[in-house]
């Protein structure tokens, strides 16, 4: 006898800002109409997110305060969002998640350290597609939205960020690099295929997938 389907997909978009992440999301909500698609972004417009999005415009944090808010504001939205979608078997897309703390607080500290102290209570997700493009590419379609760069957004944190990124892909099994640099309806197109691919994967290895992501679910949220 089967055990019953697994709770939820938790999908992550990440990369350097402009990379078209917001784009391709946009696309994937409009595609993907079969289930429950619960959207969210990193950081959030909770009290945490919001703190760190104004230190973007008016002077960085230091680099320990900044870290200890992105936990704040990343176990919040697990707890409050994420687990319960998972829970009920939505799927839910991220714009960003811990990969973006490793690129760009990683630039302060060991990559590893970083990625070891935010999967220690946020789900690795089934998927997470890294959209990589070249940095001045980025810059360009930054200025091409008609805002100026924050602190986040100058060439030299980018062209680290990207270095950072590329650590993430070789450790993080559940990643794969996305090529940013297609056009919109190539790289959704590109998106869907992966998702589809991650899907079969789960569906043939049914039983263990099962037990390991409901039961990863069922730990965290004891742990909230
Ligand atoms: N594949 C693409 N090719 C060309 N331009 C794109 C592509 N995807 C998005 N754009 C354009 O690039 C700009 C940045 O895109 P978008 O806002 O989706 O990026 P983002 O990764 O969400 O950025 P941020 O992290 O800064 O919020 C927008 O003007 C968008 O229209
Ligand atoms: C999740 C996360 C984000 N950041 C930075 C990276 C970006 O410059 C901003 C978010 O801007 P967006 O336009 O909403 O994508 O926050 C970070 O430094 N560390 C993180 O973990």
């Amino acid at each position: 006898m089967h055990t019953p389907t697994p709770p939820g997909f938790l999908l992550v978009i990440d990369g350097l800002d402009g990379a078209g992440k917001s784009t391709l999301i946009q696309g994937l909500a409009a595609a993907l109409t079969q289930r429950e698609c619960v959207l969210s972004r990193e950081p959030t417009y909770g009290q945490y997110g919001r703190q760190l999005r104004e230190s973007a415009a008016t002077g960085r944090l230091s680099p320990a305060a900044e870290l200890d808010l992105l936990e704040l504001d990343r176990r919040e939205h697990v707890q409050t969002l994420i687990l319960p979608a998972l829970a009920r078997g939505a799927m839910v897309i991220i714009d960003r998640y811990y990969y973006s703390s490793v690129a760009y607080q990683a630039l302060h500290g060991s990559a590893q350290s970083i990625l070891d102290r935010f999967t220690a209570f946020a789900p690795r997700p089934d998927l997470a597609l890294i959209l990589d493009l070249p940095v001045a590419t980025a810059i360009a379609r930054i200025q091409g939205r008609g805002e100026g760069q924050n602190d986040f957004e100058r060439a030299d944190t980018l062209n680290r960020c990207r270095e950072r990124f590329q650590w993430v892909l070789a450790h993080c099994p559940e990643t794969r690099l996305l090529d940013a640099t297609q056009d919109p309806a190539a790289v959704l197109c590109e998106a869907l295929g992966q998702i589809a691919l991650a899907s079969v994967a789960r569906a043939t290895s049914r039983e263990a997938s099962t037990s390991a992501q409901a039961k990863e679910v069922a730990w965290l949220l004891a742990r909230q």
